[in-house]
């Protein structure tokens, strides 16, 4: 075979390998660096990044082009330069329609299997606050970089409601059974340095730049192990809070719904709104 034809063969292997990105995203851009093949999913939701049923539907299927596509890794970050993402969207769970309910639960579900148990290594460059759902996705990622002076944390007491067992394995998957307790029964937010020094992230950052650089990084650590050992080991250890999910995903999604349709939950979610937005009209 002449070399200009292996070539172009090598050329055309390597394309049809290539992450295609649909372009019709709203609330994600995606870009491929071409040092390392490293993709970079940014969460661009304005204001905070909430995520409804749309972003989440989007996160999950960008998950799925990423693992079709063999990709070598992601790093999940924001394009606010205060918020990674506010977690949930509350609308979404505020007097909601069951049918639409049931969707967007059944959504999030998708996207942590996917995230939590990718075959390809994550980081999150978190260059904002990453509350309840936003310190989920912190977590599902393998490598954290924090930019200082913000909050992570699974706050969800702090508004009246339960974090799922899949949200409470995902942090005993971080830190200590004995941390994880005491964050989550006080629903406590960690300021960047806190998280640190309980390994809830791995390093902290002085802005989004030098957290995108720490999180390029950490890919490096790859480059001499096979990928599907790689990506064994992963499953060894996560594969079972998934199955667990999968099991259960109906019952998950039936009893999150009868829960958040209670009135008193009802009544805590009006309430933490009316915080949020006090909070604006008093700094105004
Ligand atoms: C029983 C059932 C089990 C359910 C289990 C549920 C599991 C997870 C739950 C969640 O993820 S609930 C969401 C928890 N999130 C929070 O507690 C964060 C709330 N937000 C904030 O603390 C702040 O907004 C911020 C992220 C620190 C950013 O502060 P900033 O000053 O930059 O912006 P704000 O002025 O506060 O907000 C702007 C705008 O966005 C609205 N908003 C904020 N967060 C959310 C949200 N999570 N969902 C929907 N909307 C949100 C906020 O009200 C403002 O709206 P406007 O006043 O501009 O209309």
């Amino acid at each position: 075979m002449m070399a200009s034809t292996r070539s172009l063969l090598r050329t055309k292997s390597l394309i049809s390998n290539l992450p295609r990105f649909s372009s019709n995203y709203k609330c994600l851009d995606v870009s491929v660096n071409n040092d390392n093949n490293i993709t970079t999913v940014t969460l661009k939701r304005p204001p905070v990044n909430s995520l409804n049923l749309d972003l989440l539907s989007e996160i999950s299927d960008v998950l799925t082009d990423l693992k079709k596509s063999k990709s070598p890794g992601m790093i999940l970050t924001s394009s606010s330069d205060k918020v990674f993402t506010a977690g949930l969207d509350i609308m979404e769970m505020h007097k909601p329609d069951p049918e639409r309910f049931k969707q967007f639960w059944y959504a999030l579900q998708d996207v942590w299997m996917k995230l939590y148990g990718s075959p390809f290594p994550t980081a999150a460059a978190i260059n904002g606050h990453a509350p309840a759902g936003g310190c989920l996705l912190a977590m599902c990622c393998e490598y954290r970089v924090m930019v200082q002076n913000f909050n992570i944390g699974l706050n969800e007491t702090q508004l009246g409601i339960v974090a799922p067992i899949w949200f409470i394995k995902t942090m005993l998957n971080t830190i200590s059974i004995r941390d994880t307790e005491l964050a989550l029964t006080t629903g406590r937010l960690f300021k960047t340095d806190e998280a640190l020094a309980v390994g809830l992230i791995d390093e902290m950052a002085t802005d989004k730049a030098d957290a995108l650089k720490k999180a390029n990084a950490f890919f490096e650590r790859f480059e001499m192990i096979p990928p599907i050992a790689r990506a064994y080991t992963k499953d060894s250890l996560r594969g079972s809070d998934i199955e667990d999910l999968k099991k259960n995903r109906e019952k998950d999604i039936q009893t999150t719904l009868s829960l958040i349709t209670q009135p008193k939950v009802q009544q805590g979610l009006e309430f933490y709104l009316a915080l949020l937005k006090n909070k604006k009209e008093s700094a105004a």
